[in-house]
C-alpha cells in the first residue's frame, strides 16, 4: 500500500526523530536523496548547470546542500535567494565552500540563470507552504527550460489536498521525503508533480494516521475474488444490474460487459434493454423486472442509462444487499433514503454528478477533489468513488483514509467507459469485497484495462472491458513482482 499522510502527521513524527538524532540530520538525509534523483535526473553531474530556487525555509534548506553535493560533483551551481536574509545559513555556507555562486533572486542575471540551466531545484517552499507563489518566484519558475525537480512538493501547491489556488512550479519530478503528501497523489496538483520519488529519511509513520493510501499491484492482487474447489455460481456471486433504456441500451450491455469480468459468478439483468444484452451477451441472465421479482442477487447496480425511470429504484435501495448507484441514479436516488439503508451503498458519480448533488459548480468540485468526495460520502453515508483523472474513494467514515487510484488513463475519457466501471465495481461487491475494496479494486483494474486497451490510440468504452481480463492478469501475475 502507498501511503500519504499530511502535514500535521509528518510534523509529528518529524519532531520525534529529531529528538532522538544530531541536529541537522534529518536535512543531510533528504539533501542526500535529493542530490541522488537530481544526478539520476542529469545522467553526468559534470559539467552540468544546476539552479537552485531558495525560499526562506527548510525546503530551501534541502535544495541547497543538495546543490552543494552536486558542486562538489563538477556541476556548476547557481542558489537564487527569494529571501536572501532567511535563507538556511548552514545550507549557504556548504554551498558557498563547495564552490557554488550565490544570487539574489532579484538580480537581473537571475531568470537567465534559470533558463539556461539543465537542471532546475524547486526548495522555494515545501510543507510549510500557503498559497500559491508569490510573483518572483512564479516569473522565475515559468523561465525554465532544463528539467525541473521539485523538493518535497511542486512549489505552490497544498500538501493535504492537492489543491492548486494560484500559481505553482510545474515539476518533471519530485523528490519527497518520508512519506507521500496527499497533495503528490491528488489532482489538480499531481498534475504538476510529475515523476515521483520517495526518498526514506527513517520516519516513523503509523499506517492507522494516514490520510489517504493508494492500492498497489500486491494489495490488489490479494483482494481479487478467486473461486475454489467448492466455488459455484451462486456461492461466487450474482450481481444484479438494473441500466438502460429504450433510448439508452448501450449503457445496459457496457455495464453488464464490465460486471461479467468482475468476479461473479452470474450477471443478471433486468430492464428495457434485455435484447441488446443478450445479443452481445448471452450468457447474462434477463428478466423485464420489477428488480424484487427477478431472483436472488449479492448485489445491485443501478443507473447506467437509466434516463428518468425511477422505477425499479425503490426495489433495489430496499434490498438488504450491497448497492452501488451511478449516472441517472444517482440524480433519482433519495438522499434519506440512501442513508437509510442497512446494507453498504457505492455512489460513483463524475465531477459534474458529484457538483450536482452538493449544489456547487463543477469547477469547485475539480478544484477541491478530497473536499468534495468526503463531504459526499458523509452526507449520504455511502462510500464514494469520485470519477476524474485520478478517481478518489471515501467510506463513510471520515476518519478512515480515503483511497486514490493512480492508475488511470485519459484514453478513459470516452463515452461509457463509466458503465463498464460499475457493472465491474457491483461484481467485486456481489463477490465478497467490502465496499472501499471493491470500488478501489474496480478503479484500479478499470485504468488499468484503458492502458493495456489503448496502448497509445483511441479506445472505446468496450475496448476497455475487453482489456479488463488482461489487466487481472497483470495484476496477478505481478504478485511477486
Ligand atoms: N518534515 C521533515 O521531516 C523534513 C523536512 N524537511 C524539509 O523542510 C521543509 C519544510 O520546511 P519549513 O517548515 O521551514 O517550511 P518551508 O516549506 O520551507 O516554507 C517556509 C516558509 O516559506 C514561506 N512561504 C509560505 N508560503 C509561501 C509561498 N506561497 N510563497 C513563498 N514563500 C512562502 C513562509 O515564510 P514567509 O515568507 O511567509 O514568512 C514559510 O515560513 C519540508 O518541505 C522539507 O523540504 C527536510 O529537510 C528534512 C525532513
Ligand atoms: N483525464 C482522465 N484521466 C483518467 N481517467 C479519466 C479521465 N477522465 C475521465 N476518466 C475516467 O473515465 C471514466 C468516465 O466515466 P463517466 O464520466 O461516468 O463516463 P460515461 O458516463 O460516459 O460512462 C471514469 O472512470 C473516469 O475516472
Ligand atoms: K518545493
Amino acid at each position: 500500500m502507498r501511503l500519504a499522510h499530511d502535514v500535521e502527521t509528518v510534523r509529528s513524527a518529524e519532531r520525534a526523530l529529531m529528538a532522538r538524532l544530531p541536529e541537522g540530520a534529518l536535512m543531510q538525509r533528504a539533501a542526500a536523496g535529493l542530490a541522488t534523483a537530481c544526478a539520476d535526473l542529469l545522467g553526468k553531474v559534470y559539467g552540468s548547470r544546476v539552479t537552485l530556487l531558495v525560499g526562506s525555509g527548510d525546503n530551501g534548506g534541502d535544495a541547497l546542500y543538495a546543490g552543494a553535493r552536486l558542486a562538489r560533483r563538477g556541476a556548476g551551481v547557481t542558489a537564487l535567494l527569494l529571501s536572501p536574509d532567511r535563507a538556511h545559513a548552514g545550507g549557504l555556507a556548504a554551498l558557498r565552500a563547495a564552490g557554488g555562486t550565490v544570487l539574489d533572486a532579484q538580480d537581473r542575471n537571475a531568470t537567465e540563470r534559470v533558463g539556461r540551466a539543465d537542471l532546475v531545484v524547486d526548495g522555494i517552499v515545501g510543507i510549510g507552504g500557503k498559497g500559491g507563489l508569490r510573483p518572483r518566484a512564479a516569473e522565475l519558475a515559468d523561465a525554465a527550460r532544463g528539467t525541473v525537480v521539485a523538493v518535497d512538493l511542486p512549489s505552490g501547491v497544498d500538501a493535504d489536498t492537492g489543491e492548486v489556488r494560484g500559481a505553482a512550479v510545474r515539476a518533471d519530478a519530485t523528490v519527497t521525503f518520508g512519506t507521500y503528501k496527499p497533495g503528490l497523489l491528488i489532482d489538480p496538483a499531481r498534475e504538476y508533480a510529475g515523476a515521483l520519488r520517495l526518498v526514506d529519511i527513517g520516519l516513523e509513520l503509523a499506517p492507522a494516521e494516514t490520510g489517504l493510501e493508494a492500492l498497489q499491484y500486491a494489495d490488489v492482487a490479494a483482494l481479487l475474488p478467486r473461486p475454489t474447489g467448492e466455488s459455484d455460481k451462486y456461492r461466487r456471486g450474482v450481481v444484479g444490474i438494473v441500466a438502460g433504456s429504450a433510448r439508452y441500451p448501450g449503457a445496459a450491455v457496457l455495464a453488464v460487459a464490465g460486471a461479467l469480468h468482475g468476479g461473479a459468478g452470474a450477471v443478471r439483468y433486468v430492464g428495457p434493454a434485455a435484447d441488446a444484452v443478450l445479443a452481445r451477451f448471452p450468457e447474462a441472465l434477463v428478466s423485464a423486472g420489477p428488480p424484487a421479482k427477478a431472483g436472488r442477487v449479492q448485489s445491485w447496480v443501478i443507473g447506467p442509462g437509466l434516463g428518468d425511470d425511477p422505477s425499479g429504484l425503490h426495489d433495489v435501495l430496499a434490498s438488504d444487499v450491497p448497492v452501488l448507484i451511478d449516472a441517472d441514479g444517482l440524480r433519482l436516488a433519495d438522499p434519506a433514503t440512501v442513508r437509510d439503508r442497512a446494507a453498504p451503498t457505492v455512489l460513483t458519480p463524475h465531477a459534474g454528478e458529484a457538483a450536482a448533488l452538493l449544489g456547487v459548480t463543477r469547477e469547485q468540485v475539480e478544484t477541491e477533489r478530497l473536499a468534495s468526495v468526503r463531504e459526499l460520502a458523509a452526507r449520504y453515508d455511502a462510500t464514494v468513488l469520485l470519477k476524474g483523472s485520478t478517481t478518489l474513494i471515501s467510506p463513510p467514515d471520515e476518519t478512515r483514509p480515503a483511497r486514490v487510484n493512480p492508475t488511470g488513463s485519459p484514453w478513459l475519457a470516452t463515452a461509457g467507459s463509466g458503465d463498464v466501471l460499475s457493472g465491474l465495481t457491483g461484481s467485486l461487491l456481489a463477490a465478497g469485497l467490502a465496499p472501499l475494496d471493491a470500488a478501489s479494486v474496480g478503479a484500479h483494474l478499470h485504468g488499468l484495462a484503458a492502458r493495456h486497451a489503448a496502448d497509445g490510440a483511441p479506445i472505446s468504452a468496450q475496448d476497455v472491458a475487453g482489456a479488463l481480463r488482461s489487466a487481472w492478469q497483470d495484476v496477478t501475475e505481478n504478485l511477486f513482482a
